[in-house]
């Protein structure tokens, strides 16, 4: 006989050194948690019927079964550990017999229902019923540790300019043409906004913005601006400011933690995106420019709005006005990036820090952002609109042309 039944624990024997009832065998001291244990054993009535045919265990079989059990990992479960505990009674002894435990005996009445509510189930059915339940508990544990070891990495289909994975509780959206520094084509707009449509209602906790290789990104593609059919000017100037309105009111509505990690230079509107982000973090390599005069154009992403309220309106004018290239570690003491990380061990340090903030309750993450967020997201979007029609305008000017023009004749690199 293999039962403790003085103690709160099943015998090891039965169910396996790390199967017991209760943690430790410790017994109950007080009534509140014997309440609640007893509350957390939810046990079922245990209706074990024979299916008719079922083929008869040896002995054999119902010993290797008590051993694998021993070898779980994973505690099955106290309500599993009562079934195991009444069958491997009726197994051995038979139909429940002994005097029915007191009701404050708590434990010890789990485990006489138990055992008691098999009735007369033969000695050979329990045996039969035992090793089936341990047989279905190993399979889970191994189906499971396949799963585990499995890449926990999924990639959103259908993108071509962008790299949209989900791991860890993090979408990660990477800009993904290094052939072109990043910059945004047209086709890469829409795709952000697609992913970040998804990765708004998807499982994940934060969504990250990165770039791939050498640039984080070089703002918008300058052939956005090269590829309209002649005399066709005006209408790409108008659809052009639909889809950055649009682009950036994703941002500004963005629901979930959104953070940038900043892997190399950035320029244009990939700069100006980051006010719209919650956390900034940049590797040492970084540098931060937005040559909108340079080019013949003007503020958007709301930096108009944002850069002045977060690094003082001198500073913003410097950027915004004068072409001033930062590095991360002025952006940092500018308030416009978080924290920098010396590149060698950046992607390892941000990931690191990423994952732990990506294990935070996800509502709450939700909830506060849109406190620390919402009261602006009317005005935000009146600037985004505003930018946008200014900047129609802009693209039809002889500066910005000449600029375009420039860039490509090669002439004027930043
Ligand atoms: C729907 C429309 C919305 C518009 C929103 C308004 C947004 C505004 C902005 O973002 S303004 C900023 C625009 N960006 C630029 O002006 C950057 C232009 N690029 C450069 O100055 C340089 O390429 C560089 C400094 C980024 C990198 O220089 P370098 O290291 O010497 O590399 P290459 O110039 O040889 O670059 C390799 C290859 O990539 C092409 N490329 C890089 N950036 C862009 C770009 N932004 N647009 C188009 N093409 C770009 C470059 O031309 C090279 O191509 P090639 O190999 O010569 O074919």
């Amino acid at each position: 006989m293999h039962t403790n039944e003085g103690k709160w624990k099943i015998s090891d024997e039965i169910v396996g050194s790390r199967c017991r009832l209760f943690k430790n065998g410790r017994s109950c001291k007080g009534r509140y948690s014997c309440v609640r244990r007893v509350q957390a054993l939810c046990i079922p009535a245990i209706h074990l019927h024979m299916t008719a045919a079922t083929m008869q265990v040896s002995q054999q079989d119902f010993e290797k079964a008590q051993e694998q059990l021993k070898l779980l990992k994973k505690d099955p479960g106290n309500e599993v550990k009562l079934k195991l505990y009444a069958l491997f009674k009726q197994a051995t002894e038979g139909p429940c017999n002994s005097p029915k435990p007191g009701m404050l005996d708590f434990v010890k009445k789990a485990k006489w229902d138990a055992w008691n509510s098999l009735g007369n189930l033969s000695q050979d059915n329990a045996k039969q019923k035992y090793t089936e339940l341990v047989s279905s508990l190993v399979s889970a544990e191994s189906s499971s540790q396949v799963k585990d070891a499995a890449p926990e990495e999924s990639r959103h289909d259908g993108y071509e300019t962008i790299i949209v994975t989900t791991k860890n509780n993090i979408t990660k959206i990477m800009f993904n043409r290094p052939e072109r520094k990043n910059a945004i084509s047209h086709k890469m707009y829409r795709e952000i906004i697609k992913a970040l449509e998804e990765a708004a209602k998807n499982d994940s906790t934060i969504a990250v913005i990165t770039g791939n290789g050498e640039y984080y990104c070089s703002g918008n593609d300058l052939n956005n601006f090269t590829n309209a059919e002649a005399g066709e000017t005006e209408k790409m100037a108008k659809n052009g400011a639909v889809l950055l309105k649009e682009f950036v009111a994703h941002f500004i509505d963005f629901p979930k933690p959104l953070i940038a990690v900043v892997n190399g230079p950035a320029i244009g509107i990939s700069v100006t995106l980051l006010g719209l982000c919650d956390i900034v973090y940049a590797s040492d390599t970084a540098t931060f420019h937005t040559p909108f005069s340079q080019l013949g154009q003007s503020p958007e992403g709301c930096s108009s709005y944002l850069f002045p309220k977060i690094m003082g309106l001198a500073k913003a004018n410097e950027m915004l006005l004068f072409n001033k290239k930062l590095t991360a570690a002025e952006a940092c003491a500018q308030g416009l990036v978080t924290e920098v990380f010396p590149d060698r061990t950046f992607q390892k340090e941000v990931w690191a820090r990423l994952k732990a903030y990506a294990s935070l309750p996800k509502n709450s993450l939700a909830v506060s952002k849109q406190l620390l967020r919402g009261l602006e997201k009317e005005k935000l979007h009146a600037v985004n609109n505003q930018e946008c029609e200014v900047l129609k305008e802009r693209w039809l000017s002889d500066e910005c042309l000449n600029a375009i023009v420039s860039f490509f004749q090669k002439k004027s690199k930043l």
